[in-house]
């Protein structure tokens, strides 16, 4: 084959580099090398000897076989209180970021300062959610590592928006317990899952008829939501050991990803997204003005 049509045919074989959907969302292929995968990873096994995945000792053999997510914070640490981030707890990132943080599609004020490098055992997932939206700014990133997963994406609708407004025990309720918690610690408010069953049957069927993605999350790749895709749907990756590829099934095997979010302050928390059935911000706001009027009708009465 000539040089020109070998180099065409190879070009026509592999993946585009960059992928952009209507919804906001774009994935770019191979943002980060094997190398730096490679070194990342290991970064994350270093840090966790002590406790784990050096798989020595037999606490750690268990606690490597678990399907739980372990996890990471660089930067401002997560406040599981205000699902945002500490004012002052700050871990140094390590020097892998450098060149990850320099090639950040998004540039500007946004740029993260809150990172959760996480690890999924084949087997452990993440709950549907939507990233807090009063805290964090618009662009969110995560970038895969290790085995390839897919990704839901679903748009949120009504059956979302009342679980959004249960009240917190409920939200605590589907919370995983403490230990758990601390080691699973993701940025995000997962959907409470205790809805009530009978009251959501229209719902689902409304929900059902909103748009749904699934995406496979390459190695190395860099999602970056925006949009509608960050503000009024739902993400979420499925507990199981396989996925169907192609129609084949493929074992998962560990997979890594590092969460970039830029964390709000001051006169900058808030949120003026289009999807206030799921916003966190008007949703406090329409808490406050409800407990104002009901203040003051108790005071009239
Ligand atoms: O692991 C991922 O790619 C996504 C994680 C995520 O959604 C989160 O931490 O909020
Ligand atoms: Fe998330």
């Amino acid at each position: 084959m000539p040089a020109v049509a070998a180099a065409a045919a190879a070009a026509a074989a592999e993946p585009p580099r960059v992928q952009k959907w209507d919804n906001g969302l774009t994935l770019i292929h191979d943002f980060i090398s094997p190398e730096q995968e490679a070194a990342i990873i290991s970064a994350f096994h270093e840090d966790h000897r002590p406790s784990s995945l050096a798989a020595t000792t037999a606490a750690a053999a268990t606690e490597a076989a678990s399907k739980k997510r372990l996890s990471q914070h660089f930067g401002f640490h997560f406040d599981y209180t205000t699902f945002g981030a500490s004012e002052t707890v700050f871990t140094p990132l390590p020097g892998y970021m450098d060149d990850i943080l320099a090639r950040l599609p998004v540039r500007g004020d946004g740029l993260p300062d809150q990172f959760t490098v996480q690890y999924y055992p084949p087997g452990a997932g993440i709950p549907p959610h939507v990233d807090t939206h009063s805290l964090f700014g618009e662009a969110l990133y995560s970038l895969s590592l290790g085995s390839a997963v897919p990704i839901k994406f679903r748009r949120c609708g009504a059956r979302d928006a009342r679980r959004m407004r249960l009240p917190k025990r409920s939200l605590a309720a589907s919370k995983p317990n403490e230990k758990e918690e601390r080691e699973t610690s993701t940025t995000t408010s997962p959907l409470p899952t205790t809805a009530p069953e009978a009251s959501d049957a229209g719902d689902d069927a409304e929900d059902a008829a909103g748009d749904e993605m699934e995406l496979f999350l390459p190695p190395r790749s860099l999602l970056l939501m925006m949009g509608p895709a960050r503000y009024g749907y739902t993400h979420g990756i499925r507990a199981r050991k396989t996925d169907v590829v192609a129609g084949r099934t493929v074992a998962r095997t560990g997979r890594y990803s590092i969460t970039m979010r830029s964390v709000k302050r001051g006169a900058g928390i808030g949120c003026a997204c289009d999807f206030p059935g799921v916003c966190d911000a008007r949703i406090a706001e329409e808490e406050e003005e409800e407990a104002a009027r009901a203040s003051k009708d108790k005071s009239l009465s």
